[in-house]
């Protein structure tokens, strides 16, 4: 058994959660960069929480410019067990209406200007991606959201764009009718890749703010109506999250899907053709196996 650590980290629209004991802002080096923000750190319900915003508050990065890979790092370095995105989303699904919520359990990764791994020359790792989100993490974020008195879909695919523009039209008929994505947004790839390489258990709970732009009856996605029905959400949100300490508990138990071992035979590069200096940046994430 371990002790769980919940890291929320907040998208757009949400720079800061309520209600933790001891809560205190802590800045966190990481040999990645410069995370995002500040961490908020305190308990809830016994249990350790940490809070990242995303954006940064004031909301100072852009999706392409978050640095994943600090944030992440960050995380890793806290103690963090679990990672909780929650995110502004369009939606492709008449049924998805703004203001449900999603917990998604696929993505379709379209962006392309973004550092995607913590691996490369010198030392080589792969992961599997296939069900990039943890089972046990969503499965308490659909509980969560249930017991709220949320209206929230238990699955669902993200396509993440690299924006920062929304979609044409086309493109959001592509995503939809192509593609087959159910949601849109622009900031959970390459997040959820990396927090798998971190050995993170990862749940993405995606708040629809909008139907883009495919919609016949409903006009194109503007960035003012979706912080309009952001701000409406963002109470649920917090209700939400604040389920989580007691749904999960204290004590944690290895993950049942193996997302907590998952660089496990995934480290390619024989040890003595290893980068000393890479190595040296990999302690957080993969300390355990270099
Ligand atoms: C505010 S509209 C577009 C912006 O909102 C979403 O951010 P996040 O995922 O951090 O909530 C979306 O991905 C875009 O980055
Ligand atoms: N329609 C949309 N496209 C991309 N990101 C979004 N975030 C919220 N709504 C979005």
């Amino acid at each position: 058994m371990t002790s769980t650590k919940i890291a929320v980290i907040g998208g757009s629209g949400i720079y800061d959660i309520d209600g933790l004991d001891g809560a205190e802002w802590v800045s966190v080096d990481s040999p990645w960069g410069a995370p995002s923000d500040q961490i908020l750190t305190g308990t809830l319900d016994g249990v350790a929480m940490a809070f990242l915003p995303r954006h940064g508050r004031g909301h100072v990065h852009s999706p392409t410019t978050v640095p994943y890979r600090a944030n992440i790092d960050a995380l890793r370095r806290l103690g963090v067990t679990d990672v909780i995105s929650v995110s502004a989303c369009g939606s492709f699904r008449e049924e998805m209406a703004p203001g449900d919520f999603v917990v998604v359990d696929q993505f379709i990764d379209r962006t392309f200007a973004r550092e995607k791994s913590f691996f490369g020359t010198g030392c080589v790792a792969h992961v599997s991606v296939a069900h990039p989100t943890c089972p046990r993490l969503s499965q308490a974020c659909i509980t969560a959201a249930t017991d709220t008195g949320i209206n929230v879909h238990s699955s669902g695919t993200y396509l993440a764009m690299e924006g920062p523009q929304f979609s044409t039209l086309a493109e959001s008929k592509m995503y939809r009718e192509s593609l087959g994505a159910d949601v849109i947004g622009m900031t959970n790839m390459p997040e959820a890749k990396l927090a798998r390489e971190a050995e993170l258990c990862y749940a993405s709970v995606a708040m629809i703010t909008d139907y883009d732009s495919w919609h016949p009856d409903h006009g194109e996605v503007d960035v003012t109506k979706i912080i309009e029905t952001l701000m409406g959400n963002a109470d649920k949100a917090g209700t939400m999250v604040a389920r989580l300490p007691a749904l999960l508990g204290a004590d944690r138990a290895p993950c049942p899907h193996g997302c907590d071992r998952a660089l496990e035979y995934a480290i390619l590069t024989r040890p003595e053709a290893r980068d000393a200096a890479l190595v040296a940046k990999l302690d957080a994430v993969a300390g355990r196996m270099l």
